[in-house]
């Protein structure tokens, strides 16, 4: 089974972007990972509609767009009118009194559909909408911030994640935190795909597409 590896673009160096995207590109990344954040949903400020609108535009690769924010349904035409089709967009179903409304304009746009699950939500929660969706993205460190420690619990709720999955018809991604023993664990165990951020990817100093290969050889 092909493992997915996306880039976590609020880790890469903003001083030049193009720079960044090219090199990924260049080195065989999957595809880039775009958090975009509020401020109120999570305590940080990430990235922009405008960020996302650039990085776009300078590669052809598939963009996973999560938002972090509350209210997706407010704001989610901004977002669906500069995708194009193979861009995913993850929302998180407690920041929106209707997920399954948000969810359906993003099939509805020809987009995507995923819902992200923090350390603290529960699988029950979610259960209907894994009935709609084509992703779930796991995180595996509470949002906002790159850098933190892995929450050994979520490991638990992958597993059970990837039993619920034998009988529908989602992936399961792996968001924060994400080591080579994470990947060389879970993967055999079905995850589909990594979010690369700090811990394996970015600020190495070393090449993209060395570190790209070693991961690829797990
Ligand atoms: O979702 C995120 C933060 O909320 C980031 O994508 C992720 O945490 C980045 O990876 P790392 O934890 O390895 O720096």
């Amino acid at each position: 089974m092909y493992t997915e590896l996306t880039a976590s673009m609020m880790c890469a160096n903003f001083g030049n972007l193009e720079k960044e995207v090219r090199e990924l590109d260049a080195a065989g990344i999957d595809s880039f990972h775009i958090d975009i954040m509020d401020g109120r949903y999570v305590p940080n400020f990430a990235m922009s509609l405008n960020d996302m609108r650039y990085i776009r535009s300078a590669t052809d690769k598939p963009l996973d767009v999560h938002l972090m924010i509350e209210h997706p349904n407010t704001h989610i035409n901004l977002f669906l009118n500069s995708l194009k089709e193979g861009d995913t967009v993850y929302i998180h179903p407690e920041a929106e009194y209707h997920p399954s409304t948000t969810l359906q304009k993003i099939i509805n746009a020809g987009l995507i559909p995923g819902i992200a699950i923090n350390p603290g939500t529960s699988i029950e929660t979610v259960m209907e909408m894994l009935q709609i969706v084509d992703k779930v993205l796991v995180m595996s460190v509470n949002p906002g911030n790159a850098g933190q420690m892995y929450l050994p619990y979520v490991g638990k709720k992958i597993e059970r994640l990837l039993k619920i999955r034998e009988e529908m018809n989602f992936e399961v991604y792996w968001d924060g935190a994400c080591g080579a023993d994470k990947i060389s664990t879970f993967a055999p165990m079905g995850v589909k795909g990594f979010v690369l951020g700090t811990t394996l990817l970015f600020g190495k100093g070393r090449p993209y597409a060395d570190i790209l290969k070693e991961i690829r050889r797990l």
